[in-house]
C-alpha cells in the first residue's frame, strides 16, 4: 500500500472516529439535558399545581378528587400559559404519547384492570406523574397504576412530598420518559443531519488532506530515493530540496548536508590516495634512478637486462651487452676536485641517454662504470654506436669545465647470447673493456 494511501486511510479513520465520537457524544448529551429540563419543568409544574390545589382543600380526601383536580389545573393553564401542563391523569400532555389508542380505558374508566404503559420514545412509556396520598394510596393513576393502589416501594423512592402546615399530605411520582415534542424531533433531526453534514466533510477533507500530505511526503522521499541511487552509481553529491520546517525537511537537510561531506570527504581521499600514488611512482623512480646521473641504476638495469635477454633468447633477436668505464676518473677527481668529477660524471651520463633510442637500456653501473644494452642490435651496430659515443666524449668541450680537462671512454661490447645469463653477457663486456683499458684506453673493444 503506498504511502499515499496509508495517510488518507489514517486521516479518513482518524476523522470519522473523531466526529462520530464528538457528534454522537453532543448528540446524546443534549439529548438528555432536553430530556432532563423537561423533566424538572413538568415536574416542577405538577408538584406546584398538586401543591396549590392541596393547600386549597387541606388534603386530597377533602378535595372533589380528579375532576377538581382538572378543572383547578385547567384554571392555573388559563390563568397564565404554562411551560407544560398536565392532566388530571398525571400525563405530561405536550408529546402526546404515541399508541394513546392502545392504552385502553383508565383507572374509573373501564373494567379496572391495568393496562401495560403505554410505549413512549423507544418502546418505554409515556412520562406521567403519579398523586398518592399521605399514606401512599394512589389517587391519580396516570394509566400506570390503579385508584387506591399502594405505591410500591421503588416509585416510593422517587416520590417527592406535598407538605400543607407542615405536613406531608401527598406525594408525586415522575413515572415514564419524556417524549419529544415535534419541533424538538426537528432540532434533533437538524442535530442529526449537522452530524453527518459533519461526518462527510471530515471524510472529504481527511481524503483531500491524505493526498495532500501523502504527495509533499511522497514527492521529498521520491527525491530521496532517486538521489540515493544517484550516489550508488557513484555520484556522491546530490542535493534534494528542502520544503517546510518539518521532519521530513529535516531529514532532506541532513541527507543534504551527509552527502556533500561523503562527496567532499571522497574527493579529498581521491585526492590524497592520487598523491599517494604520485608519492609511490615517484619513490619507485628513486629507487631505479642513479641521484648524481639521473640514469638508471644498477638494480634496475640488472632486472631489465634479465628480461631483455629472456625475451632476445626466446625470439631468437640480437642483443648487444656494453660496458664503458671513464679513462683515468681517479686523477680527474685528484687534480681537478671530486666536484669536478661530478660534473663529468653528469655530462657522460648526459651524453649517453640523449644518445640512445627509447627501446635501449643505460644506467649508471657503479662508480665512473656506465652500462648499455642495446636490444635488436647485431655486434657491429653496437660496436660502431659506442665508438661513436666514445667520440662525442672525447671531443665534448670539458675545457669549459676546465681548461685543462680531458675526459676520454673505454668500452667493453659483447654480443653472444650463448653466455646463457645477461650476467655473463657483463662479465664478457667488462673483460672486453679491460682489454680496451690495456690497450691504451679511449677505445671500444668488442667480440660476438
Ligand atoms: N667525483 C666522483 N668520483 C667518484 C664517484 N664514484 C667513484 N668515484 C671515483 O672514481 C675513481 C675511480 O678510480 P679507479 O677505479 O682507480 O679508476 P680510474 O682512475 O678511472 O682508472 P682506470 O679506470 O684504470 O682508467 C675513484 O677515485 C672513486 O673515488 C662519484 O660519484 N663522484
Amino acid at each position: 500500500m503506498s504511502l499515499r494511501t496509508k495517510f488518507m486511510l489514517a486521516l479518513l479513520l482518524t476523522g470519522l472516529a473523531a466526529v462520530a465520537m464528538v457528534g454522537g457524544l453532543a448528540y446524546t448529551g443534549m439529548t438528555r439535558k432536553v430530556d432532563m429540563i423537561r423533566r424538572e419543568q413538568a415536574m416542577e409544574h405538577f408538584y406546584s399545581t398538586a401543591t396549590a390545589y392541596l393547600q386549597k382543600y387541606g388534603s386530597w380526601q377533602a378535595s372533589p378528587g380528579k375532576e377538581g383536580f382538572d378543572e383547578f389545573m385547567q384554571s392555573r393553564e388559563r390563568a397564565g400559559p404554562p411551560q407544560l401542563s398536565d392532566s388530571a391523569q398525571g400525563e405530561e400532555r405536550r408529546p402526546p404519547p404515541p399508541r394513546d389508542d392502545d392504552r385502553g380505558p383508565q383507572r374509573g374508566e373501564g373494567d379496572g384492570e391495568r393496562r401495560p404503559p403505554p410505549p413512549g420514545r423507544r418502546g418505554e412509556p409515556p412520562y406521567r406523574f403519579i398523586l398518592a396520598d399521605q399514606d401512599f394510596k394512589v389517587v391519580l393513576g396516570g394509566g400506570v397504576y390503579h385508584h387506591g393502589e399502594a405505591l410500591p416501594e421503588a416509585a416510593r423512592k422517587d416520590a417527592r412530598p406535598v407538605t400543607v402546615d407542615g405536613r406531608a399530605v401527598a406525594y408525586v411520582s415522575p413515572e415514564g420518559v419524556i417524549t419529544p415534542s415535534k419541533q424538538e424531533l426537528q432540532y434533533l433531526d437538524a442535530m442529526r443531519d449537522a452530524l453527518w453534514f459533519g461526518v462527510s466533510g471530515a471524510a472529504v477533507l481527511a481524503l483531500a488532506l491524505g493526498l495532500l500530505l501523502g504527495r509533499s511526503l511522497g514527492h521529498t522521499l521520491g527525491h530521496l530515493t532517486s538521489a540515493v541511487r544517484a550516489m550508488h552509481g557513484g555520484s556522491l553529491l546530490q542535493r534534494v530540496p528542502v520544503e517546510g520546517k518539518d521532519e521530513v525537511a529535516e531529514l532532506a537537510a541532513a541527507f543534504n548536508d551527509m552527502s556533500e561531506k561523503l562527496a567532499r570527504t571522497h574527493n579529498e581521499l581521491q585526492e590524497s590516495h592520487q598523491t599517494i600514488l604520485l608519492q609511490a611512482e615517484q619513490m619507485r623512480e628513486l629507487s631505479v634512478r642513479d641521484a648524481l646521473t639521473k640514469l638508471h641504476n644498477r638494480r634496475h638495469f640488472d632486472e631489465q637486462a634479465t628480461s631483455l635477454f629472456s625475451h632476445a633468447v626466446r625470439h631468437k633477436r640480437p642483443l648487444s651487452v656494453v660496458i664503458g668505464d671513464i679513462d683515468y676518473f681517479k686523477k680527474i677527481n685528484d687534480q681537478f676536485s671530486h666536484a669536478t668529477g661530478d660534473v663529468v660524471l653528469r655530462q657522460v651520463g648526459e651524453i649517453l641517454r640523449s644518445h640512445m633510442r627509447l627501446s635501449d637500456l643505460v644506467a649508471r653501473y657503479g662508480g665512473e662504470e656506465f652500462v648499455i644494452a642495446f636490444p635488436e642490435t647485431e655486434l657491429p651496430q653496437a660496436a660502431a654506436l659506442c665508438d661513436k659515443l666514445r667520440g662525442i666524449i672525447e671531443s665534448f668541450p670539458w675545457h669549459q669545465v676546465h681548461p685543462e680537462l680531458k675526459v676520454t671512454m673505454s668500452m667493453g661490447v659483447y654480443a653472444d647470447l650463448a653466455a646463457g645469463t645477461a650476467e655473463a653477457m657483463l662479465q664478457k663486456a667488462d673483460a672486453l673493456l679491460y682489454r680496451a683499458k690495456e690497450a691504451g684506453r679511449n677505445q671500444v673493444c668488442f667480440a660476438a
